[in-house]
Parts: C-alpha cells; sequence; structure tokens
C-alpha cells in the first residue's frame, strides 16, 4: 500500500562527494544518515571505485552509501556495485527508469530543476512520476556540472510535485544548502531528506568538520530533537 512521506517525523541527512576517511568518520559521528560518492570523472568530486572500496569498507553500521552518477555505461555501475557495494545507487543525468531499475539495488532519481523538460512545476511532475520505483526523488539546480554546483533553485517549481501525496515518492532536496540556510528552506519545504555537499565543504571533495556540524544542527533544529 502506497505511504504519504511528505511528513516524517526527522529529516534524513546525506553527506556529498565524500573523498577522505576523515570525513566519512566525521560525517557518521555528527549524525549523517548517508554518505555519497561520485563517480562521475569530469567531477571535482571524483573518487575512483578502488578509494571508494576503501572507504565504504570503514563505513559504520546503519550508515547508508550512496553511489553517484551522470549517464553511466552498465559496465561503469557493475564495477562500483561490485568493488564498493553501495547501499543505494543516485542517477543526475538523462538515464531513462529502465535503465535506474535493472542493476537490482534502490535508485535515487536526481532532477535538475529547470533542465529542458523541467521549467515548470507540471513538467516538473511528469519527470517524476516517470520513475515511480525510484527511492527518492532528488531535486538539484539545473547546471553544466551536473551537481554540486553550490547553487539553489526556487523550490515553488515544486508545488506540484508537493500536492501529489502517496504518489510521491519520499522528496529530497539538494541544491546550495548551507548551514544558515537550510533551516529555512526546511521550514518552506518538508523534505524527506536533505542532500548537501558544497555547503559543508572547505574545497571540493574536502569537508569541513565544523559546517558539518552547523548544518546537522540546524536540521535537528527544525525537527524539534
Ligand atoms: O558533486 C559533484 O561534483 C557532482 C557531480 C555530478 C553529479 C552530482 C554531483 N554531486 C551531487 C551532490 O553533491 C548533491 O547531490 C547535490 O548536487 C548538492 O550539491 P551542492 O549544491 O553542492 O550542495
Amino acid at each position: 500500500m502506497p505511504a504519504d512521506y511528505s511528513q516524517p517525523s526527522r529529516t534524513r541527512i546525506k553527506i556529498c562527494g565524500i573523498t577522505r576517511a576523515e570525513d566519512l568518520q566525521t560525517a557518521a559521528l555528527l549524525g549523517a544518515d548517508a554518505v555519497g560518492f561520485v563517480f562521475y570523472p569530469k567531477s571535482k568530486r571524483y573518487i575512483s571505485p578502488t578509494d571508494a572500496s576503501k572507504l565504504s569498507g570503514q563505513t559504520p553500521a546503519f550508515i547508508s552509501t550512496v553511489a553517484l552518477f551522470v549517464d553511466p555505461t552498465d559496465n561503469e555501475v557493475e564495477t562500483v556495485m561490485s568493488l564498493v557495494a553501495p547501499s543505494v545507487l543516485q542517477f543526475h543525468g538523462d538515464e531513462p527508469p529502465e535503465q535506474c531499475a535493472s542493476y537490482g539495488l534502490p535508485y535515487i532519481k536526481a532532477f535538475r530543476v529547470g533542465a529542458p523538460g523541467m521549467e515548470t512545476p507540471e513538467q516538473m511532475t511528469e519527470a517524476c512520476l516517470a520513475h515511480p520505483y525510484a527511492c527518492g526523488w532528488l531535486f538539484d539546480t539545473y547546471t553544466p556540472a551536473y551537481g554540486g554546483s553550490g547553487e539553489s533553485f526556487d523550490h515553488t517549481m515544486l508545488s506540484s510535485v508537493k500536492t501529489l501525496g502517496t504518489r510521491a515518492r519520499p522528496l529530497i532536496l539538494s541544491g546550495g544548502l548551507k548551514p544558515d540556510t537550510v533551516a529555512n528552506a526546511l521550514s518552506n519545504f518538508k523534505a524527506w531528506a536533505v542532500d548537501v555537499s558544497s555547503g559543508v565543504e572547505e574545497a571540493p571533495g574536502i569537508k569541513s568538520a565544523v559546517k558539518m556540524r552547523g548544518f546537522i544542527q540546524s536540521v535537528r533544529q527544525v525537527n524539534g530533537d
């Protein structure tokens, strides 16, 4: 029976673009629910499957590991799956639903708000409903970089998606979130989870413990826990 995930009692937090063991450990100790590894070779946060396998092997229980791709080949995804054993796949390109669902792992579909075909709230809804089997719909900003831009988008573009009720998959807010902006964003848009990269960094791929703490505390204050 479909559930309505629009009012979670606790917002999940994913810290994306992890490249160093110390950042993974700090994120876990501070209370992150998930960490992301970027397997898009053009990303400033790219990590090789071999290096990511060392980090995923050190990830404590009950922290999800998420493998990010942009229009990957099957071989690229399968290599990551065999070496890294991620909990979840996340697709940021134009991957069709059949491809995303073909690997036998839960997947998150990232939508680049404002991209061609996603320029109105109604078009956003249509794009999302093409992925009814995703375990989450993630909303990011449309930029040439495909993700990790640190730029936010107009959240009113999700007004139609928010009305889907039980037809919606868990909604993940992303794109330019920062320790000092995430609380306001969540008060206007109740999300299942938030996903952040640039907003908790010293430099691309190098996370800041201070910013991660500030970000996680801000989210938890919105939840009241
Ligand atoms: O981080 C990247 O470089 C990246 C490249 C290509 C696809 C996705 C990528 N990152 C995804 C994320 O880090 C987040 O899901 C999201 O884009 C938020 O990033 P930010 O605006 O920097 O918080």
